[in-house]
């Protein structure tokens, strides 16, 4: 990674610094306080032996020791003020990162989604967020602060003891030096230490995601062996980072061994020559054990660094993956039901295995379309690229007149609903559920809805109505309850433009034919496309697709294709083969 790619990988998150900046000049302020208390301190106690080894007074001592004391008091609060503020800013910055990144995530296409598990999407917005933390919070005002500390004794140091002062000043360039050198040495191996305990979270996640079919088939054993396997990889690779990350702390240590050997031999001489009191010995003691600890600070810091550099180019390389799905222009599509074109359609989720070939088909403002075909035949694509979710190889979709790409995604979302076969469930109630959170849609047309789709009673017969809190997800609903449930939620949206996918697959015959008459109802003002399995449920559609194998096999109004004893439809009704279709 070249120099200019490094710099900016720190500059970006300034940004981030921007709001909180007031805070930021405020800890600077208090640091600059702490530090010069830290430095006072050691005088007083120097003034107070030579007092007490000459021939000063107990009024004297008394004063200077409650100096001293008030000093040390004020220094631990503004210690205290320091960590509250730090903390402060740690959390307003990284929370606006995290959101960010959320934000982001939530944009991106479905191509990058299918490459990445949940697990490993938390732990790059949290854990990664989090090693940057310390950077935001402490890492400038530390630095700086450990500086001015060095200045400052050194500075002294040189107005009392020249040589002692020069010992000083060669231990602590060589020490910072050392830092600066090998202060690089760990950012790889804690980025790899960072992927390998993401790659863990995927794993937990995955599995625990799949629990149920992991516990039937007796899978325990297998999966805790891949989980052995990952943590040992994050155990591998911690420990590499970790020892990387300790060098420049143990290089300082061997310095400072050295340094103080050398200045207390430099002191105890120039006492011994009459050239210094025990006061001032005690302080150059005390001032050379002082030095420690802002470069100890400063190594802290480049430790620190290092974990955040790693967290900070993951984080950086996450919000610049651009999504393939951009936004269009067009911000309305006409009122009322919309038609629907597709024109030479091509697509496929990999370039080598095309799902989708040259489809084309229209439907007219309210038309009702049912799709058929085989598992596996493209049917879904097809309703996942009406809603964006991936862009087509070639050809074009049009709603309403308007090429899908040119619209707005909001624009498109407002008007087209679809219903997926895996319905999602969030933690929430009812009514959370059913309003996706939009807490501006009313209890009334909440209801209204579940009524004309036969499901008031069964909302009416939970404990607490629409307060009912669905457990876990949504684990305490069967699977058709939840089906029943996502159209609802649909619905309640009025779009003018809608997909149902397998819309009553897991119903039992009498609840699809009850659903049927609530969804005839509803759609009265739209277009529809269903994708079905059940030939019956189709019996209200106007027009019939089939596919086979990504191809558009027929296309027509469904009474003519089932009175031509040649189509693909007619044979399959007459047959009574729906099973050919699953
Ligand atoms: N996310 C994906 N990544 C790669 N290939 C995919 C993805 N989703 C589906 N496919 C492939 O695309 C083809 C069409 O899948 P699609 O889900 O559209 O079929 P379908 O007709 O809806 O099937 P079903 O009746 O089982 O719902 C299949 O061969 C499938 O393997």
């Amino acid at each position: 990674m070249g120099d200019e790619q490094k710099k900016l990988s720190t500059l970006w998150l300034l940004r981030y610094l921007k709001p909180v900046k007031g805070r930021i000049i405020l800890l600077f302020i208090l640091l600059i306080g702490t530090t010069g208390l830290q430095l006072v301190n050691p005088q007083v106690i120097q003034r107070f032996i030579d007092t007490a080894a000459g021939s000063g007074g107990v009024a004297e001592l008394l004063e200077l020791a409650a100096l001293f004391l008030v000093l040390a008091v004020v220094n631990q609060l503004l210690g205290v003020a320091v960590t509250y503020l730090g903390s402060d800013v740690s959390w307003r910055t990284t929370n606006r990162l995290r959101g960010d990144l959320l934000k982001h995530c939530l944009r991106l296409d479905m191509r990058f989604h299918n490459r990445k598990t949940p697990g490993e999407m938390i732990e790059r917005i949290d854990g990664d967020v989090s090693s940057i933390s310390n950077f935001f919070a402490m890492f400038i005002v530390q630095v700086v602060g450990s500086f001015v500390l060095l200045a400052g004794i050194l500075g002294f140091m040189y107005t009392v003891n020249v040589p002692i002062a020069a010992v000083m000043t060669a231990f602590t360039l060589l020490s910072v030096l050392a830092m600066m050198i090998i202060r690089n040495v760990g950012v790889q191996s804690s980025n790899k230490d960072r992927e390998a305990s993401a790659a863990l979270f995927g794993l937990i996640e995955e599995r625990i995601a799949g629990i149920e079919d992991v516990q039937a088939n007796g899978h325990v054993p297998y999966v805790m062996n891949r989980f052995y396997r990952s943590m040992r990889a994050v155990f591998l690779k911690g420990r590499r980072a970790w020892m990387l990350r300790v060098v420049p702390f143990n290089v300082t240590v061997a310095l400072f061994t050295l340094a103080v050997t050398a200045v207390m031999l430099l002191g105890v001489r120039s006492y011994m020559l009459g050239e210094i009191g025990l006061g001032m010995l005690y302080l150059i003691y005390q001032y050379t054990q002082m030095l420690n600890d802002p470069i100890e600070r400063l190594g802290d810091q480049v430790q620190e660094f290092q974990k955040a550099k790693s967290g900070m180019l993951r984080s950086r390389e996450l919000l610049s993956q651009r999504t393939e799905i951009m936004d269009g222009e067009v911000e309305s599509l006409p009122e009322g039901a919309l038609s629907l074109v597709f024109d030479q359609v091509c697509f496929s989720y990999n370039k080598d295995k095309p799902v989708l070939r040259n489809i084309s088909f229209s439907l007219q403002p309210g038309e009702r379309l049912g799709i058929i075909g085989r598992t596996g035949s493209g049917k879904s694509s097809l309703s996942r690229l009406l809603l964006r979710l991936y862009n087509l190889d070639s050809g074009t979709i049009r709603i309403g007149g308007v090429d899908i790409m040119k619209l707005t995604l909001p624009a498109l979302y407002r008007r087209v609903g679809m219903v997926t076969q895996d319905v999602q469930l969030f933690d929430g109630t009812l009514r959370d559920n059913l309003t996706l959170f939009n807490e501006s849609v009313s209890d009334a047309s909440i209801m209204e809805t579940i009524e004309q789709l036969g499901l008031g009673s069964w909302i009416l017969a939970q404990p607490e109505g629409l307060d009912t809190q669905l457990s876990s997800g949504g684990s305490s609903l069967s699977a058709g309850e939840a089906q029943l449930f996502a159209l609802a939620r649909v619905f309640l949206a009025k779009p003018s433009l809608i997909v149902l996918d397998e819309p009553s697959s897991r119903l039992d015959a009498a609840t699809e034919a009850l659903l049927q008459t609530g969804v005839n109802q509803l759609m009265q003002h739209s277009t529809g496309v269903i994708i079905a399995h059940r030939l019956a449920t189709l019996e209200q559609v106007d027009k019939i697709m089939v596919v086979g194998d990504g191809r558009l096999l027929e296309f027509g109004s469904r009474k003519e294709l089932a009175a031509n004893p040649a189509s693909h439809y007619a044979r399959l009704l007459q047959s009574g083969r729906e099973e050919e279709l699953a």
